[in-house]
């Protein structure tokens, strides 16, 4: 980062994000930093900075210190080990922040002598930071990864989680932008930049999607003319999919505050749906549709890459409330499909649980029900995406393109009548 006060304030609401995630269990999409523009944009990627690579700077201050420092401080010295060893930034902007920053409270104003000394000598230590193990998830996720994926995979995922992600577009038919790579599976890719800034984005040409988050609609072909339920649907990314290809859509979500991003979308985009605010366990449907997509909530484990406060703010009693809502929005979809429709179940989770078991036990409790499993090379994926009864993405797919979201999908046929 050229240093600029620019700089110190990016700083400043980095920390600002940081206490948010720690200590107020918020996420970092929040927009608490309390600036506008590039420099909030700034102060996030600080703050993901520093959470990504935490485990790193909290051992080696834990080593360097006596007693544990206050929580500001602490923070302080955490982002500003991050931005030198993971970063590459220069020392002597970054500690000279640092130690500003501890000035700027009077709770913390006495320790700027010690922000000062610690990090000066932990800013040369950069072999004691590389010995230091690599960034890794917490145990009530590591554990069930590893059992799942394995050793090998799992170090591969957790490297995927500390690259971050590209920035991924899903064009309208015939779309393109200057500059994106066309991915094998359809989605358009840049390095990032400045969303509502890129060619298109006023005209609603694309909308911001993951590659991976893109795959469940494929799953249904060709869907013009069909009439779909898109029952967890807001912000509305596979709403959009699924109105450009020209599918009949009603997009049903809990949250007014979500749909009201899903509206502002479909504004830009120019596309429709209908759309109903409505907790799809209570809500019933006039009449049952072609096909219902189900996106359900789930830990989202599957974005943190580009989410790196989701490993702080989730733990395993939300994997058991996820997974029982999951079971249950399963078969009250299953109730809206009509004879011969389908259900595409997917959810961004890097757990088994959320989703190759969900969908293994719905099969059991549903006679009748059938899955097909899709050909991930003919949607342009790896083979190795092939999973039970669905799709496999993780994180580490692709990785000399930039890695993929997680997520787990399949596609399941309702018997017909009498069946
Ligand atoms: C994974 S997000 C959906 C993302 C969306 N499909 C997209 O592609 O942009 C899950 C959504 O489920 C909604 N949700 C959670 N519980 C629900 C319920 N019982 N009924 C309806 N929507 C629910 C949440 O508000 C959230 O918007």
């Amino acid at each position: 980062m050229a240093e600029t006060r620019d700089s110190l304030s990016a700083r400043k609401g980095a920390l600002r994000l940081m206490a948010h995630v720690l200590r107020d269990g918020r996420m970092l999409g929040d927009g608490a930093s309390g600036l506008d523009g590039p420099d909030a944009a700034r102060a996030l990627r600080l703050a993901g900075l520093a959470l990504r690579h935490m485990g790193r700077a909290d051992a080696m201050l834990k080593a360097a210190m006596d007693r544990q420092p206050a929580a500001r401080i602490r923070d302080i010295l955490r982002l500003a080990l991050a931005e030198i060893h993971a970063d590459g930034a220069a020392p002597h902007g970054v500690v000279n922040d640092a130690v500003a920053l501890a000035r700027m409270s009077p709770k913390t104003a006495k320790q700027a002598g010690l922000v000062n000394a610690v990090l000066r000598k932990l800013a040369e230590d950069r072999a004691g930071w590389e010995a230091l193990p690599p960034p890794s998830l917490p145990p009530w996720l590591r554990a069930p990864l590893h059992k799942a994926w394995g050793g090998a995979r799992l170090a591969a995922i957790e490297a995927a989680h500390v690259a971050g992600a590209p920035l991924d577009l899903t064009p309208k038919p015939g779309v393109t932008v200057e500059g994106a790579e066309v991915l094998p599976t359809g989605s358009l890719r840049l390095p990032g930049g400045q969303v509502s800034a890129l060619p298109g984005y006023a005209e609603g040409d694309w909308w911001v999607q993951d590659a991976a988050a893109a795959i469940p609609v494929r799953l249904l072909g060709d869907v013009a003319g069909l009439r779909v339920l898109d029952l967890c649907a807001a912000p509305g990314g596979k709403t959009m999919q699924l109105a450009a290809a020209g599918a009949q859509v009603t997009a049903l979500d809990l949250s007014e505050g979500r749909l009201r991003r899903l509206r502002a979308n479909l504004e830009r985009t120019g596309l429709a749906a209908e759309i109903v605010v409505a907790d799809a366990l209570d809500w019933t449907p006039e009449e049952p549709f072609d096909a219902v997509l189900l996106d359900a909530p789930c830990t989202a484990t599957g974005t943190i890459r580009r989410h790196p406060d989701l490993p702080h703010l989730r733990a395993a009693r939300d994997v058991e409330t996820l997974t029982r809502l999951q079971y249950k929005l399963i078969d009250r979809a299953l109730g809206f499909v009509r004879p011969g429709g389908r259900l595409v179940f997917c959810t961004c989770s890097l757990l088994p649980v959320e989703g190759e078991h969900q969908v293994s036990a719905a099969l059991k409790r549903h006679p009748g029900l059938v899955a097909h499993a899709p050909d991930p090379v003919a949607l342009g994926l790896p083979a190795e995406a092939a999973s039970d009864h669905g799709l496999r993405l993780l994180p580490d797919l692709w990785p000399e393109r930039g890695g993929m979201d997680g997520f787990y999908m399949a596609v399941l046929t309702v018997p017909e009548a009498g069946a």
